[in-house]
């Protein structure tokens, strides 16, 4: 398949047909896409959809059943200096607790020959100088998650890969991921974070990729993907709305009563409705159009395809 993206410069993240089976589940399926430096990408899918698997095929931690995961052109195995080349943060508790912060980033960046110095530039990126001296076991979750990006960080890699980075930040620690990633892709790296909060990804990321059940959903920029699925909706309300209803759906449009009795329409514009409300003498008191919102359309992408907790009629 052809790459969206242009294939000058900078490292990328290509994938082709990964596939990963345990046992008879299929956990990764035939993935196929490829990420661009200067750019933030959000992965998202529901729970068990594939996501983290995906993350460690590329890593070099599982190996695929089928497929191939590059970076930089390369199996991640055989990059030379890999944390300057990928900075994950996979599980921000698998750290040794007994250690301080401190410790624990300068044995890493020993072993990756990564000087001495850029353990105080992580540890001030992350916000975690003032407790650098601290045993690990101490800290907050929220605290771990700066630990490991601070860890991600240490090589300046090209190519940062965050799995679900703001679970257990606070408020504050939640924007500050998202002005993070913002700036290590204005730096031109390239940046992916999973996320099953379609939300927060959408907020962040420039493109966006879909899992559901190891599948490829959709690979499209952020505001593309809204465009497709933003199915406008308009609230309508006024007198003889039974009418109305009746004539809107005989033009194909699907109509329901909500909550507070208005018609909720999707499938017309406000205009068409206008038109056929004054063709029959409705008097409208409301004529709201609503663009879905970002949980909407990816509940519409997912809901074929989540992998549990699936409403009845799932597969
Ligand atoms: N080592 C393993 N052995 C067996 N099954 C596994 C293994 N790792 C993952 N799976 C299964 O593969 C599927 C995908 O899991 P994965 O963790 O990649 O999903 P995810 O999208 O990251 O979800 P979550 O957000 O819950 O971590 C799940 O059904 C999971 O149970």
């Amino acid at each position: 398949m052809e790459s969206p993206y242009p294939t000058t410069g900078g490292t990328m993240i290509e994938v082709q047909g990964l596939t990963k089976r345990f046992g008879d589940q299929t956990a990764v399926d035939g993935l196929t896409f490829s990420l661009r430096p200067g750019a933030v990408t959000g992965f998202l899918g529901a729970n068990g959809a594939g996501k983290t698997t995906t993350l460690r095929l590329i890593l070099g931690l599982e190996r695929p059943t089928s497929g191939t995961a590059l970076v930089g052109g390369r199996r991640f195995a055989e990059v030379e200096s890999p944390m300057r080349e990928v900075g994950a943060l996979l599980d921000a508790g698998a750290v040794h607790g007994s250690r301080t912060a401190r410790d624990h980033l300068r044995c890493l960046a020993a072993s990756n020959r990564i000087p001495d110095s850029r353990v105080e530039e992580v540890l001030g990126l992350v916000g975690l100088e003032p407790v650098g001296g601290q045993r690990v076991r101490t800290f907050s979750l929220g605290m771990r998650q700066r630990l490991g990006i601070a860890g991600a960080l240490l090589g300046d890699p090209k190519v940062v890969i965050f799995d679900e980075p703001v679970n257990g930040l606070d408020p504050q620690g939640v924007v500050w991921i998202r002005t993070l990633t913002r700036e290590l892709a204005q730096e031109g790296k390239t940046v992916l974070i999973s996320s099953h909060l379609m939300g927060e990804v959408a907020r962040t990321a420039d493109h966006i990729l879909v899992i559901g059940r190891g599948k490829l959903l959709a690979d499209a920029p952020a505001e593309e993907l809204m465009r497709e699925f933003s199915r406008y909706r308009v609230l309508v309300d006024g007198d003889n709305l039974g009418l109305l209803a009746a004539r809107l759906r005989e033009l194909g449009a699907d109509v329901e009563f909500g909550l507070l009795g208005k018609l909720e329409a999707v499938g017309l514009t406000s205009s068409e409705i206008f038109k056929v409300a004054m063709a029959e003498g409705i008097v409208l008191s409301e004529l709201t159009p609503q663009e879905s919102s970002l949980e909407e359309v990816f509940m519409d992408l997912t809901k074929e395809s989540v992998g549990f907790g699936a409403a009845k009629g799932d597969r």
